[in-house]
């Protein structure tokens, strides 16, 4: 079950915090169909020698999470694509008609009094995001989700990393599934304001998606009957010359009466 969290004006974006994070340079291969290499010596291998594994992949301190870090921000992962696009898509919030949706390892560590509203008394740090679940900036997801005003559209800038990798090159279509799936969700929760589930997600994978690629999912709510959001998805490159996967779905509106998650040890 998600959660509507209290969305601060897009332009506030906070300074960077680092972690303590090292991600080894490896060996560069040549990505097709021009997929970029990410800046600062962050391995975005497509091929050959994989890049060895960060120092701390899922790190004790991560799954302790010390302080809020909004991670919907340019880190040094991002590629200058994916840096130029985001910028871009920050400039439409300054008139109010967008706005950028902050993004947390831990939805129930900073967001306390809408767990509390949504799932009861909260007993502990709450599951780490799925799409969150590395540290290693570049490795895994890289990803902003913008929402316009009317909250029926979800635009979701997506980069995705080397350990997205599912056929040789290529963006596992699972990974696409949960882009998509993040995409519409967002959506659905800006359309119900309330907990929603995904139902049923149909998606069509048209064209091969590079790892290391900028994405755009653009996703759309078709129309609301009762407790049932029908939502659309298209997931494109910045220019909207490839069209890599489009999706159909739909979402569920919930009772908020799930009990809180157990503690961790
Ligand atoms: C602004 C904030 C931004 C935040 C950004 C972060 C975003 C992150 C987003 C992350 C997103 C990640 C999200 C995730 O990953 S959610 C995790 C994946 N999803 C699940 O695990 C869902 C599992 N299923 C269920 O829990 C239940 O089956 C649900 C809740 C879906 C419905 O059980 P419930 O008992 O409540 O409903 P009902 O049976 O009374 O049916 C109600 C109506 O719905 C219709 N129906 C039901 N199911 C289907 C179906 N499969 N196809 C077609 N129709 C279906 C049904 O016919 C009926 O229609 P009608 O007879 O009324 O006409």
């Amino acid at each position: 079950m998600i959660q509507i969290p209290n969305v601060p004006d897009g332009d506030n974006i906070p300074q960077l915090c680092h972690q303590t994070l090292v991600v080894p340079t490896a060996v560069l291969v040549p990505a097709p169909h021009g997929a970029t290499a990410a800046p600062h010596g962050i391995a975005m291998t497509i091929g050959g020698v994989p890049p060895p594994r960060p120092h701390c992949c899922v790190s004790p301190q991560a799954l302790c999470s010390v302080s809020p870090q909004d991670l919907a921000v340019p880190n040094a992962g991002w590629s200058v694509a994916m840096r130029e696009q985001f910028q871009h898509l920050l400039r439409r919030t300054a008139d109010g008609s967008w706005r950028r949706i902050p993004s947390y390892r831990r939805g129930l560590d900073y967001l306390p009094e809408v767990v509390q509203m949504v799932v009861g008394p909260v007993t502990g740090p709450g599951p780490r995001h799925f799409l969150r679940n590395l540290d290693a900036e570049g490795a895994g997801f890289e990803y902003a989700i913008f929402l316009h005003s009317s909250g029926h559209h979800a635009q979701c800038l997506c980069q995705l990393g080397p350990y997205l990798e599912g056929h040789h090159g290529f963006a596992h279509g699972g990974a696409i599934a949960t882009l998509i799936d993040t995409t519409v969700g967002a959506c659905a929760l800006a359309v119900a304001k309330t907990s929603v589930m995904t139902a049923k997600l149909n998606i069509s994978y048209l064209v091969p998606m590079p790892v290391g690629a900028v994405v755009v999912a653009d996703s759309r709510m078709e129309r609301h009957e009762g407790r049932k959001i029908f939502l659309s998805c298209r997931v494109h490159d910045t220019k909207g010359d490839t069209l890599y996967a489009e999706a159909t779905a739909l979402f569920i509106q919930v009772e908020n009466t799930k009990p809180p998650p157990a503690a961790r040890p």
